[in-house]
């Protein structure tokens, strides 16, 4: 950061610049006098060892941040599959939960509908402006699967560009929370004394959208740097805001086109997998979906690639894929239904509802079964006892968060499969013993991708994120797993890497921003893969 100083007799206009320094060393007897960094840190990691609650260490993490951002992004990176269950799903759904009641300090940034007219002087409140470079945009309206939270949402903007420091390397001081606080219709925090946000019902759909109207061009005004991520909206505006913002400034939906290219990622591994037991062609895998929300909607978009590159049509390649919603399979002759489910509708059936889930896939005859429902235990024996009798390997996708809503676990999908299940979950679930073996359950969350889409957006300052870059950086992840991951049947590569397979996602984001010409740093254009690669990874900030 560089800091800017004003001398007294100054008008504002004169500016001194200077290099930013390490803070001062505290004066002697002022700190114990014995203070070993490297001691320290054994200190740190023992005492969110000895807590037994995941909201207790993630209590202890917020606070160890605040206190110590150093140390907290050290123990991050080296204790990534110990500690990022911790800062994000499961436990950050707790948090939310729980925000307005373990709240301590501030962290991020708070617009609210009173704030209208006047967003842009609030924004200019942010203390690091000229350092903004990536936010997390969230309205606390569809938390993980825990519905309406209102603006207890915050740790989960928080939490994201947490990874997104670890992951990826941005800058702290590049990263800005935002939770809009327009209402909510949960009833228990609006009669909860200690709820921090507006006491109000959510305010009518046609304001909102004046207020993100003015949101979004008062961000784009006073961070003339920054991509955003949209997060967590409840899914008629997350396609809405989507659609209405993404042409005119360098956005994403994390849930939509971030879940999509991570599960295309996961599917393009699994589906080799399947494939060569079966011996079945992977033009012919078919895909249905318990949940047809932004996430279940979004995935299927962007499994369309899937089929399209093993050379399907685009109609050839929706046929693929089914989706079913709460009222069961969807359908044209059902009757009138939401918009953003009408592109998969099926023509092809006009028999009664079908609701129960073995009826459908008994039906459907699906290679793959992938849940965005919020559903716990949806994925009961029936159902993966249907699927393995259909697939020698099926696909098992519990993708739900955070774990208690999860599809099914992953121990249940193991034995009800007899071990022959293909499986990754939203959360994470332990590894398996069956039959001698050790079984892998993989991650199928947006984690592994929005980091590596942010570096790249950030550093080629793209104007826009075009559906082809999302893309890239699935395909990149699909590419990124090691020999040894794929000789133990892992679908995504082991989340300790997570920096390295970040470099090139964001390798790969840039290069489809140079082809689709919405790159503004054209002089990373004349690199090699190779410097470019290396340009990447010298830009992640390190703790
Ligand atoms: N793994 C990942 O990276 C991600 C996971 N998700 C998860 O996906 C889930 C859904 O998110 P959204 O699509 O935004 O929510 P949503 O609430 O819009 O969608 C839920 C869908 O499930 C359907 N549904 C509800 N009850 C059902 C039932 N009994 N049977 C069949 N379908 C039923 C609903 O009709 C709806 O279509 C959440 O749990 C969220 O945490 C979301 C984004 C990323
Ligand atoms: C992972 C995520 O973005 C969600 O569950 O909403
Ligand atoms: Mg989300």
């Amino acid at each position: 950061m560089t800091i800017v100083l004003t001398p007294y007799w100054s008008n504002g206009v004169q500016k001194l610049k200077v290099a930013p320094q390490p803070p001062p060393k505290p004066a002697r007897g002022l700190t114990p006098p014995v203070l070993d960094e490297s001691i320290h840190y054994r200190r740190c990691l023992a005492q969110l060892r000895s807590k037994d609650k995941g909201i207790e260490k993630y209590i202890y993490l917020s606070q160890l941040k605040d206190a110590d951002a150093n140390m907290f992004y050290k123990l991050c990176l080296n204790h990534m599959s110990e500690i990022t269950p911790l800062i994000y799903t499961p436990t950050v759904g707790d948090a939310c939960q729980q925000y307005s009641h373990i709240y301590r300090r501030p962290e991020g940034l708070y617009i609210s509908i009173k704030d209208k007219g006047n967003v842009g002087k609030v924004l200019r409140n942010w203390p690091k402006i000229d350092d903004a470079r990536i936010s997390v945009v969230t309205d606390g309206s569809r938390i993980l699967g825990l519905g309406d939270l209102g603006v207890n949402g915050m740790p989960i903007s928080i939490g994201k560009l947490s990874l997104y420091i670890a992951g990826a390397g941005i800058r702290p001081s590049a990263t800005i929370p935002i939770c809009i606080d327009v209402g909510t219709d949960n009833k228990e925090f609006l009669e909860d004394p200690l709820y921090l946000g507006l006491r109000q019902p959510r305010i009518p759909q046609a304001e909102m959208h004046e207020l993100m109207e003015e949101f979004m061009h008062e961000m784009s005004v006073v961070f003339p740097h920054l991509i955003i991520q949209f997060e967590d909206f409840s899914t008629d505006k997350a396609f809405a805001f989507l659609k209405a913002f993404r042409d005119k400034y360098p956005l994403f939906n994390d849930d939509i086109q971030g879940t999509g290219a991570v599960v295309l990622s996961g599917f393009l591994n699994a589906a080799k997998i399947s494939s060569a037991a079966s011996g079945r062609p992977l033009k012919d895998h078919k895909i249905l979906f318990l949940g047809a929300g932004s996430a279940g909607v979004g995935v299927g978009m962007q499994l369309m690639s899937f089929f399209k590159l093993q050379g399907l049509s685009e109609q050839e390649a929706r046929e693929r894929i089914y989706l079913v919603d709460s009222q069961g399979l969807i359908f044209d002759s059902r009757g009138p239904m939401a918009e953003h489910k009408k592109f998969f509708s099926r023509k092809d059936y006009n028999g009664p509802p079908m609701k129960d889930l073995v009826d459908i896939i008994d039906y459907v005859k699906p290679t793959a079964l992938l849940g965005l429902s919020t559903i716990k235990g949806a994925f009961n024996q029936p159902v993966i006892e249907t699927m393995s009798a259909l697939n020698p390997r099926p696909i098992i996708f519990p993708l739900s968060n955070p774990v208690r809503l999860s599809e099914c676990e992953f121990h249940e999908a193991v034995e009800w499969s007899k071990g022959m299940v293909i499986f990754a979950s939203g959360s994470p679930f332990p590894q398996q013993e069956f039959n001698g073996h050790t079984l892998y359950p993989g991650q199928g969350n947006n984690m592994y991708v929005f980091p590596g889409i942010g570096l790249g957006s950030i550093l080629a300052r793209v104007s826009s994120i075009t559906d082809s870059m999302i893309e890239a950086a699935s395909l990149g992840l699909a590419n990124s797993l090691t020999e040894e991951e794929h000789s133990l049947d892992l679908v995504y590569p082991r989340i300790e890497r997570i920096r390295e397979i970040s470099a090139g996602i964001a390798l790969a984001v840039i290069r489809e921003a140079q082809k689709n010409g919405v790159d503004r740093s054209i002089d990373l254009r004349k690199m090699s893969d190779a410097a470019l690669l290396s340009f990447i990874k010298s830009k992640m900030w390190n703790p």
